[in-house]
């Protein structure tokens, strides 16, 4: 695995920085293979790395995009992460409908629907179980408590193994998440936090004896793959 950390001044200049991350990666996918798969994070952070991918030059028609995670609630619900993405982005880019991809959330069980997007995936990437599929690129963000994806500390979510997706539960309520295995099946890795808030976390992930079931973000290390971790001064300044 190849981790590379680094801190940016400001928001801003955290945003330039993982668009032309993203850039790259896309970009020298492209020259290998036909299409680009990547996977989405939601809440508050990537929204204007959104934004401003919503105004590059690409080759929508080559890209494909997933969710890392979905709260459970319908795509037009204020909390809905592919709803964040659609405004911020999809919905203003020539993109095929096709391409792109939403976890379900119409099924009464979550369960049912975490199954859906399981075979969905196997089926696209043409992976069968016990293996998983590749993403050229998955983005995480990570909440004040250490969680990425909907992977809540100590919940059942973290010792999934077996599946591509599964039930994650935050306050009661339940989520769809990629798991462990998946997330680090992945070629590359783009974790984006940025803020004060996330500091006591990050201090707990970045430190070499710490415990996973209470941080999740520290499980994420694709051992093929690479992981980099983008925060701004505010987030990683004092301990990176
Ligand atoms: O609930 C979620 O939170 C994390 C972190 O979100 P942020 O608002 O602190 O950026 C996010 O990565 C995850 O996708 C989302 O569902």
């Amino acid at each position: 695995m190849q981790k590379l950390v680094e801190v940016l001044a400001d928001k801003q200049a955290l945003i330039a920085k993982s668009l032309a991350l993203v850039l790259e990666k896309i970009t020298t996918s492209l020259d290998q293979q036909d299409y680009f798969t990547i996977a989405l994070s939601g809440g508050s952070t990537p929204k204007p790395l959104y934004e401003a991918l919503s105004s590059q030059p690409l080759d929508w028609s080559k890209i494909h995009v997933f969710w890392g995670d979905e709260r459970y609630v319908s795509p037009d619900h204020p909390d809905s992460n592919q709803r964040m993405a659609r405004l911020a982005w999809l919905d203003r880019i020539p993109i095929p409908a096709a391409n792109i991809h939403p976890m379900p959330t119409d099924e009464p069980d979550p369960h049912l629907a975490a199954q859906k997007y399981d075979d969905h995936l196997r089926q696209w990437f043409g992976v069968n179980s016990p293996d998983f599929p590749v993403f050229d690129l998955i983005l995480l963000g990570m909440g004040d408590d250490g969680h990425t994806a909907s992977l809540f500390p100590h919940t059942a979510a973290l010792t999934v193994s077996d599946r591509c997706i599964t039930v994650g539960e935050k306050d009661g309520n339940p989520r769809l998440t990629f798991t462990v295995p998946l997330i680090n099946q992945a070629r590359c890795v783009i974790f984006i936090a940025a803020g004060e808030s996330k500091r006591p976390a990050l201090h707990q992930i970045f430190s070499a004896y710490g415990d996973s079931f209470s941080y999740p973000s520290r499980l994420i290390h694709p051992p093929a793959g690479e992981l980099y971790w983008l925060l701004d001064a505010a987030a990683g300044s004092s301990f990176v």
